[in-house]
C-alpha cells in the first residue's frame, strides 16, 4: 500500500520529462520530493494523480494504477496542485462546496476548522484573492475530506512564515494520524521538520533517496576561526582538520564528531574570534544537486 512508482517514464517532444523513476512512499510515511526548477516534480505528481499517461512504467496508489483508476484516485486523494485552476466568478466557499459535493463529503467540521486556523475570509471572490489566499483555499481543499493519502505540490508557496509554520503543524497532525504524504518542496526547513525520507530528482532522474535522520546525523559543524599569526594557520593546516577555506588569518573548517581533537588543536593556537554554525539540511541537499550537476 502507499504510493509506488515503477520505471515511470514520460518524454516530452522537447526531450525533457521524467525517466525510469522507481521509488515508493510507504503507508504512514511523509516523503519529501526535492529538486531544482524544471527537475520533473510536477510531472511526477501529475502521473500520480492520473492526469498523464506514462509512456513506460507505472504509478500506483494503494495498489491501484493511477492512470486506469484516475477517477477514483482524484476523488479520494488529497491533492494540492502547484498552480490551482479555479473556476471564474465563484468565491472560496462555493469552490470548496463544489468539491465537497463531487466527493460526496458529508461532514464539514474539519473543513471549517481548517478555514479558521488558516485565518482567511473564505467568502472572498477567488479572482480577488491574493496568491497566498488562493493557496489557503487549495490547502483546505486538499485536507478537508480527511484523505488517507495526500499529494502536495509546493504546498507553502505564497504563504507567509506564520502560515508556513501552521502548515508544518497540519502535516505533523496528519502524520500522527497515520496518513501517507508526498510533498514537493523548495523549503528545506519544512522538509527537515516533517519528512521521514526525501527523494531528490534532477533532470528527470532520481539521484538520491535518503532517510532524513541519516542526513541530520551527517550534519557537520562549521567553524569560522580568526587566528593571530600565520603559525596558527600552519598548526591548523598540519592537524588534518577539514579546511573549507583560508583567507589570510581567517579559516573556515568543518568538524563532524571528533570535537576533542579539534579543541586540542585550537588550544595550541591564539584565537582572536570563533563562530560556529550547524550545516543546514539545505547545504547537504545542495551537495547532491552539485554532485550530479558536475557529472552531466
Ligand atoms: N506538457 C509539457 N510539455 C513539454 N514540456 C513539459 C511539459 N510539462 C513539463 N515540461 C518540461 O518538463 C520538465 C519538468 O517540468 P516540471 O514542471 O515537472 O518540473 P518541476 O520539478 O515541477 O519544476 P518547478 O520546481 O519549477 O515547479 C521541464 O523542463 C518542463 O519544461
Amino acid at each position: 500500500m502507499g504510493i509506488q512508482m515503477n520505471q515511470l517514464t514520460k518524454v516530452f517532444p522537447n526531450g525533457k520529462g521524467i525517466f525510469d523513476l522507481s521509488f515508493e512512499v510507504k503507508k504512514g510515511e511523509v516523503f519529501g520530493y526535492l529538486g531544482p526548477n524544471g527537475a520533473g516534480k510536477s510531472t511526477t505528481i501529475r502521473h500520480l494523480m492520473g492526469f498523464m499517461k506514462p509512456e513506460l512504467g507505472s504509478a500506483k496508489i494503494n495498489g491501484m494504477d493511477c492512470w486506469k483508476n484516475s477517477a477514483e484516485i482524484q476523488k479520494t486523494v488529497g491533492y494540492l496542485p502547484g498552480e490551482i485552476a479555479f473556476l471564474d466568478g465563484i468565491n472560496g466557499l462555493e469552490f470548496l462546496e463544489l468539491l465537497a459535493g463531487m466527493r460526496g463529503m458529508k461532514d464539514r467540521t474539519y473543513r471549517d476548522q481548517l478555514i479558521r486556523r488558516l485565518q482567511f475570509d473564505v467568502t472572498t471572490p477567488i479572482r480577488k484573492m491574493s496568491k497566498g489566499m488562493k493557496q489557503k483555499v487549495g490547502i483546505v481543499a486538499a485536507f478537508m475530506h480527511d484523505p488517507q493519502i495526500l499529494i502536495l505540490d509546493e504546498p507553502t508557496s505564497g504563504l507567509d512564515p506564520l502560515m508556513q509554520s501552521l502548515f508544518v503543524e497540519l502535516v505533523l497532525e496528519e502524520k500522527s494520524k497515520g496518513k501517507t504524504i508526498l510533498m514537493s518542496s523548495h523549503m528545506f526547513q519544512e522538509i527537515d521538520r516533517t519528512c521521514d525520507r526525501v527523494g531528490i530528482i534532477k533532470d528527470g532522474r532520481l539521484v538520491a533517496v535518503e532517510d532524513v535522520k541519516n542526513l541530520q546525523a551527517k550534519q557537520r559543524k562549521l567553524f569560522d576561526i580568526l587566528v593571530e599569526t600565520m603559525n596558527d594557520v600552519e598548526t591548523i593546516k598540519q592537524a588534518g582538520i577539514e579546511i573549507l577555506s583560508i583567507d589570510h588569518l581567517r579559516l573556515k573548517v568543518a568538524v563532524q564528531g571528533d570535537y576533542n581533537r579539534f579543541i586540542k588543536v585550537l588550544s595550541q593556537c591564539h584565537i582572536q574570534h570563533l563562530d560556529i554554525h550547524t550545516q543546514s539540511l539545505e547545504e547537504i541537499f545542495m551537495h547532491y544537486y552539485d554532485k550530479e550537476g558536475s557529472r552531466s
